[in-house]
């Protein structure tokens, strides 16, 4: 039975995706070209190929509507605090690798670990007259990982590219964001907590347990899956 494998349509994923699975003797093809979105495998006609944006493959890969797909752990649970349950990372593929990170000015000097945030959070209405404010595009780590560290005190401005310019924009006051050099949050003039990293993301082959696995289709994944041994 036919299963279907999404991989990145575009972005930094796509061509690592492309070499990743050729390396392992599989060949990625789409007859249809750029802007066609259905694509094959060379010698595997029971697997289609789709291409979709990384984070649409997080979403459907939770949902079940497609059952494997490359993209990266922190999309996984980014879309939903279920993401993680509801998938298997089968292989991580040793690329695309990033830290979603909680950042402060560099100017915090006293400022260095989790719970003298939790301090400024707290006092920040009575000095400042609103909350902390948080500048992010990764809303569900960032609530789930404040709340674990007890910290409520604090307002979530949605990001949706260039996250690190809204402390010296005044958009907002410390950034959550993926770093994978650094380079940007230096930049930037903003620096890392030292208990500040919340998760360690890398692309990862994934596999849906919320999808239909019945009538061979486990056997089709099986055969792929054993030719993508490391
Ligand atoms: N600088 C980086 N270095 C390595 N990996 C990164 C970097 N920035 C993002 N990533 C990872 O790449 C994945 C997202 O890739 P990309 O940004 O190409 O996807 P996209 O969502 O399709 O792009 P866009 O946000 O432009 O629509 C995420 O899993 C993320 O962790
Ligand atoms: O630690 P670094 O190596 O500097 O990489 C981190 C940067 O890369 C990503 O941005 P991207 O290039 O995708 O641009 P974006 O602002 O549009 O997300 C991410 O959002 C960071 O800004």
């Amino acid at each position: 039975m036919t299963i279907t494998l999404a991989v990145p349509s575009k972005g930094r994923l796509e061509e690592l995706t492309r070499d990743w699975f050729a390396q392992r003797g599989l060949t990625i093809t789409r007859p249809g070209g750029a802007r066609s979105y259905l694509g094959a495998i060379d010698g595997m006609p029971d697997v289609t190929v789709r291409f979709f944006p990384a984070s649409e493959i997080a979403r459907e890969l939770i949902r079940g509507t497609i059952d494997l797909g490359v993209t990266g752990r922190d999309l996984i649970h980014e879309t939903s605090e279920q993401g993680p349950a509801s998938v298997e990372f089968a292989r991580d593929l040793g690329f695309g690798h990033a830290d979603v990170v909680i950042a402060v000015p560099e100017a915090w000097i006293d400022v260095t670990h989790m719970h003298d945030l939790a301090d400024v959070a707290s006092d920040f209405r009575s000095r400042h007259g609103r909350w902390l404010r948080i500048a992010t595009k990764y809303i569900t780590i960032t609530r789930h990982h404040f709340a674990q560290a007890g910290i409520a005190e604090y307002r979530i401005v949605e990001s949706l590219g260039a996250t690190e310019a809204a402390p010296a924009s005044g958009v907002a006051d410390i950034v959550v964001d993926i770093t994978s050099t650094g380079s940007t949050l230096a930049a930037n003039g903003l620096r890392v907590l030292e208990d500040g990293v919340m998760l360690k993301s890398e692309a990862n082959l994934i596999v849906s347990r919320t999808a239909d696995w019945s009538d061979g289709r486990k056997a089709t994944l099986d055969d792929l899956l054993g030719r993508l041994k490391a």
